[in-house]
């Protein structure tokens, strides 16, 4: 299973997380905005599709870059994350799907409120923002 994650960085350095609804896998946990990549779908399309369908926004291909696949597995779930990074979009994410949503600044972001896989995205979010002021 690919799943899409995009990681939504405003220009005061803030990520935007979702929550995962009541009743799902990860029932309670926050996560990048995303879903399941479509057979014979591009991840640039995929992403840009679950972004609309969640959170009403538009990306273009050429304002998303890969940051990280993670592989990871949830007992017999195994799926491939495919996180990447949303420099730009068009409207203002807000949530169609009920799910809460947060803008947080990403060095504030704990851990252990994300889905844990997506702990490995928030360390390489946080080693490519250093890298770029360093
Ligand atoms: N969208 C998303 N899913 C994630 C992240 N981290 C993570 O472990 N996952 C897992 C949770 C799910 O098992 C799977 C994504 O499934 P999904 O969100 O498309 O679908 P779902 O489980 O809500 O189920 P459904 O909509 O197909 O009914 O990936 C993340 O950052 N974003």
């Amino acid at each position: 299973m690919h799943v899409m994650a995009g990681v939504l960085l405003d220009p005061v350095g803030r990520v935007l997380l979702a929550q995962r609804p009541p009743g799902k896998h990860l029932a309670g946990m926050w996560e990048f905005p995303g879903g399941k990549l479509e057979p014979h779908e591009t991840p640039a399309a995929g992403l840009a599709r679950e972004l609309h369908e969640e959170l009403d926004i538009q990306v273009e291909p050429a304002h998303a870059a890969p940051l990280i696949q993670v592989p990871w597995s949830y007992g017999e779930h195994a799926l491939l994350l495919d996180a990447w990074r949303v420099g730009r979009w068009r409207g203002s994410p807000r949530s169609m799907e009920g799910q809460a949503l947060q803008w947080l600044r990403l060095q504030d972001v704990p851990e252990s409120l994300l889905a844990p896989a997506d702990r490995e995205i928030l360390r390489a979010l946080l080693a490519a923002v250093a890298g770029q002021v360093s």
